[in-house]
């Protein structure tokens, strides 16, 4: 049977990239899916923006919402300080094992946490289960109508605290109306947003970023 676009864009990235070196691994996708195949990754434009924003809040404690191949997995990890916490969630298993490799493929295995499940299960299970108590940044990049739930069950848990950064994908494209309005007129959050398009293409898309004000 046909491979999977995720099995081709890992085949893409052990032929094309060193083992090892995190910017070969993030180069040989970008290529792949810029001449190949479109794949629904954050991309290198957008991804110059998340490294900036992961670089400024240097966090010990980060949370991604959205594996897929992992490509915005090796950008964030390869900028964290040693014994930094990161966890990131995927629905798919097929996915989160494609995801694995690729993570691995880059040397990245040890300072990350894949969990496999449901946001909407897991968030609340953080503290008691993987020992966190609260998150310096979040990504948010999983199915766009559950941005503003799972921000809303973050709160709840007790996940954020003053300072915390969420930075969401995709605000335009595919879009997220009821989080960016929720987001932008809540007196608990500072909004920014970074214009830019939509991985590997010249359609419109952004990042919003937001800091909890506690
Ligand atoms: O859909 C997108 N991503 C989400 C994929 C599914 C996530 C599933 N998932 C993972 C963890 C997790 C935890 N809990 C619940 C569910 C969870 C996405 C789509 C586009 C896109 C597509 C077509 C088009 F024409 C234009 C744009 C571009 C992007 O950058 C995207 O990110
Ligand atoms: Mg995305």
């Amino acid at each position: 049977t046909r491979s999977t676009r995720p099995q081709r864009l890992l085949h893409a990235v052990q032929k094309n990239a060193t083992r090892g070196d995190p910017r070969s691994v993030i180069n040989a996708i970008d290529q792949f899916c810029r001449h190949k195949e479109w794949a629904m990754n954050v991309g290198d434009e957008k991804g110059c923006i998340l490294d900036s924003v992961v670089s400024e809040v240097n966090p010990s404690t980060v949370l991604e919402l959205g594996t897929y191949c992992g490509y915005s997995t090796v950008r964030i990890a390869r900028l964290l300080p040693p014994g930094a916490k990161f966890i990131t969630l995927e629905f798919n298993p097929k996915v989160a094992k494609i995801a694995r490799q690729v993570i691995a493929w880059a040397g990245l295995e040890d300072k990350i946490q894949l969990v496999e499940g449901a946001s909407g299960d897991l968030i609340p299970k953080m503290k008691e289960q993987f020992g966190v108590e609260t998150f310096d940044l979040v990504f948010l990049d999983h199915w766009k109508d559950r941005y503003l739930p799972d921000t809303k069950l973050m709160e709840e848990c007790g996940l954020l605290k003053k300072g915390s950064i969420l930075l969401a994908d995709n605000v335009i494209c595919p879009g997220t109306p009821d989080y960016l309005e929720y987001i932008r007129n809540s007196p608990r959050y500072k909004s920014q947003y970074f214009k830019s398009h939509l991985e590997y293409t010249k359609v419109e898309d952004g990042l919003e970023k937001s800091v909890f004000l506690g």
